[in-house]
């Protein structure tokens, strides 16, 4: 049993994956969580809107709450991380962010995970810089409109995305406050990929307490369920809710095996109407 108190949620990008996209809210549920979080769900960053009505239908049908999607970011099977950083998408992008302020609003979703992108090849690092500034300032804003929050995400892995630790991330957010006056933008501290591209967890967890928005858990190596690596997680997740972390934690893993058994049935449930 987790030694701390902080509510689960699924990603059911990554998890579920044997079921369509539709049908993995109620697969949550039926697993004894109420809440979830997506990646961006669809191919295009528009989709017609049928397509997003099913989606919406499908998380408020399953009486689940969806506590965190992902903005478009590319083709990500194709290898893309994000489009934040990219001028030729930003355009695209704000499009994206407005449909998914609607699905805020309809959903009660409040977080939103930017990918900031790879670097691209014959522009520099700048333009990209001053284009994922840009591009954040409008998500913050636009979803300030539902009071929602942009989330700005390290990652790993062997494509060149831009911001690798969590001081890469904060400078950013620091800037687009400061050039901006965007204030609702915060870190999202996945722990697998800090640990991965070799952040300290203890010294982040602690460093940026007041800048964290969101956590997501997965072990390394592997980016399986807790207990299969080496990270302390239940350690950084107790020492997190004694600092007064009070957010979710979202399962963020490709199961080895039976999903959730690390986990008793009754730890998995949240309280509704309890906000992060
Ligand atoms: O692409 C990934 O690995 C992510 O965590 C996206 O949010």
């Amino acid at each position: 049993m987790p030694a701390h108190h902080l509510r689960y949620a699924v990603n059911c990008s990554i998890l579920f994956t044997d079921r369509p996209l539709l049908q993995r809210p109620a697969a949550a549920k039926a697993a004894g969580f109420d809440a979830v979080e997506f990646w961006w769900p669809f191919t295009a960053a528009v989709p017609p809107d049928p397509d997003v009505r099913a989606f919406v239908d499908a998380v408020n049908d399953a009486d689940v709450r969806l506590i965190g999607l992902n903005f478009f970011a590319g083709d990500m099977p194709g290898g893309d991380r994000g489009v934040l950083s990219s001028p030729a998408h930003s355009a695209e992008f704000r499009d994206n962010v407005e449909l998914v302020a609607m699905i805020g609003a309809a959903t009660g979703c409040r977080s939103f995970n930017a990918l900031y992108g790879n670097r691209i090849p014959f522009i520099t690092r700048e333009l990209q810089d001053d284009t994922a500034v840009a591009n954040l300032a409008f998500a913050a804003n636009t979803v300030a409109r539902i009071g929602g929050t942009v989330l700005v995400e390290p990652v790993s892995g062997p494509f060149p995305y831009l911001l690798r630790t969590a001081a890469d991330v904060v400078a950013v957010l620091d800037r687009v406050r400061t050039e901006r006056g965007a204030p609702n933008l915060a870190l999202l501290a996945d722990l697998y990929h800090l640990t991965v591209n070799g952040d300290d967890l203890s010294k982040v967890l602690a460093e940026h307490l007041d800048r964290i928005g969101h956590v997501q858990i997965a072990d390394a190596p592997g980016r399986h369920e807790p207990g299969t690596g080496d990270i302390d997680i239940d350690g950084h997740l107790s020492r997190l809710e004694q600092s007064g972390y009070r957010g979710w934690v979202s399962l963020e893993y490709v199961a080895t095996g039976p999903c959730f058994d690390w986990l008793p049935r009754e730890r998995r449930a949240a309280t509704k109407g309890t906000s992060a």
